[in-house]
């Protein structure tokens, strides 16, 4: 439809009130350029409010509505939704400065070279999928403060001074939803993925090879490794994560240093009975897998709760020791059943084990128990039970000199931000996984905590103060400041 001509009357009405657009123009010109010295603060202001809080809080709120369903957050690997994501998360990379690429797994790469091509690069990433009803910082607060963190750098003129090249990473799946085994895009790079992975499949029955494929990603164990990085060619990882615990508001402090992340495994245990009548089939003669696991998972638990009523833990040689089990949590989040009828006893139960422990041998002492319980209650229940071990990693330490040095400029960006003295920064260990894990396996890792309210996370309750975006996002710019040649 052609656009009509403006008319006569409104043509010379425009003429009248030129003078006054004009002097608006002239005013909307002049604060963009006092913002850009705002934001571009090269003096004592660079603290960035406008990139690192308000613009990276934007985003996150964009990222925040990228979902694959209706109602609630979710956003797994290679989903609709996450091709979309990737979108955004390449704009906003390419807008700080950073060559862009798509790797075979799905992670998504921003990259600027640094004055002497030969250096180690620095990693700094997270991930970009969630979990199901998921909040909007889990993983993307990584990616967001690090790519506003680099805009920084650019806006002040530093970019181009950079020691080491710098490359932010949003990596494609690291809560594990879709496959069950977690750190697919971080695993992908640290070179550590199971040959098998490949043949892995989603609830739909459709394997890893089959949704890469479907993304034009002929994936063979030869191409990924393409995907590998050589661990000569990288200086070190760091990951900003929100604490996902309540240990930062308790004590009233913006940011923590990560010393350490609990290994944890992952099983699916599966229950086979007789399938029958509900109305028919006399208690005693039942083999009925849902009460089976409900017995096995009210095990799983004080296993948990109480480990020394399982296991021999105190003195002497050999033994486990009662701290070895610090922090050890067990979760089932998923159980399914068939056919799920409400007058009929199941034939099939199967469910979802998370265990983690800050102590690997303690974490693997409570699986072998869990696992001769539940061969034990099974054969007690004329039930047939069998377990598949879908993920497992060690727990992961932090590497001291690369951690001091996040420290550093986590310090120096909380001074510039506080108006009183917060006192030592808090060192805590995370019971949440991390792609940290994942890339503890290529090079040394850093890890920097961020304050979220009452700790909660995996829930849209998950929330993050605009202010403790900020702080994130500037402890990375101080970060990377020290790897800037003045
Ligand atoms: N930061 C996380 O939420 N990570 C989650 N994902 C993995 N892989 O651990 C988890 O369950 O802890
Ligand atoms: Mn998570
Ligand atoms: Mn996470």
């Amino acid at each position: 439809m052609a656009v009509p001509p403006l008319k006569a009357s409104s043509f010379l009405q425009f003429h009248a009130i030129r003078p006054l657009i004009f002097s608006i123009s002239i005013l909307l010109t002049l604060i963009t350029i006092l913002e850009a010295l705002e934001v571009g603060g090269n003096g004592e202001n660079g603290i960035f409010k406008e990139i690192l809080r308000d613009e990276a809080v934007f985003r996150l709120k964009e990222l925040g509505k990228v979902s694959d369903r209706e109602g609630y957050l979710e956003r797994t690997f290679l989903s609709p939704a996450s091709l979309r994501a990737a979108d955004l998360i390449i704009s906003w990379m390419q807008d700080a400065g950073l060559r862009t690429w798509v790797d075979q797994m799905g992670n998504i790469h921003g990259r600027t070279e640094a004055i002497t091509t030969s250096s180690k690069a620095l990693i700094i990433g997270s991930h970009m999928d969630t979990v199901v009803d998921a909040g909007m910082y889990d993983g993307l607060l990584g990616i967001i403060s690090a790519i506003s963190a680099v805009k920084a750098l650019k806006i002040s003129k530093k970019l181009e001074k950079l020691q080491r090249p710098v490359e932010v990473i949003a990596f494609s799946d690291e809560e594990g939803i879709r496959f069950q085994s977690t750190f697919l895009g971080s695993a992908a790079i640290a070179g550590t993925l199971a040959r098998s992975i490949l043949q892995v499949s989603d609830k739909s029955g459709f394997t890893l090879q089959d949704v890469l494929k479907e993304n034009s990603v002929e994936a063979t164990e030869e191409i990924l490794s393409k995907v590998k990085y050589n661990s000569e060619s990288v200086w070190g990882y760091v990951e900003v994560h929100i604490e996902q615990g309540p240990v930062l508001e308790t004590l009233d402090y913006p940011l923590g240093i990560v010393k350490g992340i609990a290994g944890q495994t992952r099983l699916k245990v599966m229950v086979s009975g007789t399938q029958g009548h509900a109305g028919t089939v006399p208690m005693l003669l039942r083999q009925d897998p849902m009460v089976a696991s409900a017995e096995l998972i009210v095990t799983l638990e004080s296993l948990c709760k109480y480990p020394d009523k399982f296991l021999t833990i105190g003195e002497g040689s050999g033994i486990l020791q009662k701290e070895s089990f610090s922090g050890l949590v067990c979760t089932v989040g998923e159980l399914s059943c068939w056919p799920s009828a409400s007058n009929v006893i199941p034939g099939q139960v199967n469910f979802t084990v998370d265990i983690r422990a800050m102590d690997d041998k303690a974490r693997a002492a409570i699986v072998s128990e869990f696992s001769k319980q539940i061969s034990e209650r099974c054969d007690n229940r004329l039930v047939n039970c069998s377990i598949e071990h879908k993920h497992s990693a060690e727990a992961t330490h932090c590497d001291k000199d690369l951690t001091s040095q996040l420290k550093h400029a986590a310090d120096s960006a909380i001074r510039k931000l506080s108006t009183h003295d917060l006192g030592d920064m808090p060192v805590l260990m995370s019971g949440a996984g991390h792609d940290a894990m994942a890339m503890s396996k290529l090079t040394k890792i850093g890890m920097l905590f961020v304050r979220c309210r009452g700790g909660i996370s995996h829930s849209p309750d998950e929330f993050v103060m605009k202010d403790d975006v900020w702080a994130a996002g500037l402890a990375l710019v101080h970060f990377l400041e020290q790897h800037v040649v003045e």
